[in-house]
């Protein structure tokens, strides 16, 4: 093996309860400023959350050769992740404090090949309705020229705090 890589990343427990306590869209903005995390699954696969408002979120990664499949480019696994990111996000910026959520489905369409020469690439997330119980938000996965690499629709479930 002649290829390696190394990261760090923050307690997940401290992260959880933190995100817990904290109103959605705070919590988000305290991860896109480097105030909390990183994010454990952020820091593995080489993202981040870059921007965040109330159902609005975006995700930045580096396409890179750590993410690749065996058949020459970069796993869709990388694309899924960050579009459940972007559209998780997007839902969690309007749950208030004591508020849980989790993804109920995700659906991804693969438009165009990612590899390590695409560059960095912008998950963008909205949220399209949000109801008591469950949330639908969508996400678009978009390269340096702005093409559109993958989309994604998500519903999430929402736990409120007496639930
Ligand atoms: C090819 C197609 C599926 C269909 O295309 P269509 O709808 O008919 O549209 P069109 O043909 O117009 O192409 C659109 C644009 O794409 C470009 N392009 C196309 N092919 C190539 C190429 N070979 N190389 C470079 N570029 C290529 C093409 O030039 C055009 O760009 P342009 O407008 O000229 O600038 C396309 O949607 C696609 O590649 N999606 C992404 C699929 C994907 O990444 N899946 C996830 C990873 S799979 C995985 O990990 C599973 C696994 C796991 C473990 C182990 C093993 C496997």
């Amino acid at each position: 093996m002649d290829r390696t890589r190394t990261h760090g990343w923050a307690d997940p427990v401290e992260l959880a309860t933190a995100a817990q306590n904290t109103d959605g869209l705070v919590f988000s903005r305290q991860l896109a400023s480097g105030e909390q995390g990183p994010t454990p699954i952020f820091a593995t696969l080489g993202y981040a959350l870059t921007e965040v408002d109330h159902g609005h979120a975006v995700y930045v990664g580096v396409p890179a050769e750590h993410l690749y499949n065996p058949i020459g480019f970069v796993h869709g696994g990388f694309a899924a992740t960050m579009l459940e990111s972007a559209a998780g996000s997007a839902v969690h910026s309007t749950v208030p404090a004591g508020t849980g959520y989790t993804t109920l489905d995700l659906s991804v369409h693969y438009l165009r090949p990612i590899t390590a020469d695409t560059g960095p690439i912008r998950a963008i997330g909205t949220l399209i309705n949000r109801g008591r119980r469950t949330a639908l938000a969508q996400a678009e996965l978009r390269d340096p020229a702005d093409r559109l690499l993958a989309h994604a629709t998500s519903s999430c479930m929402i736990f409120p705090p007496d639930a």
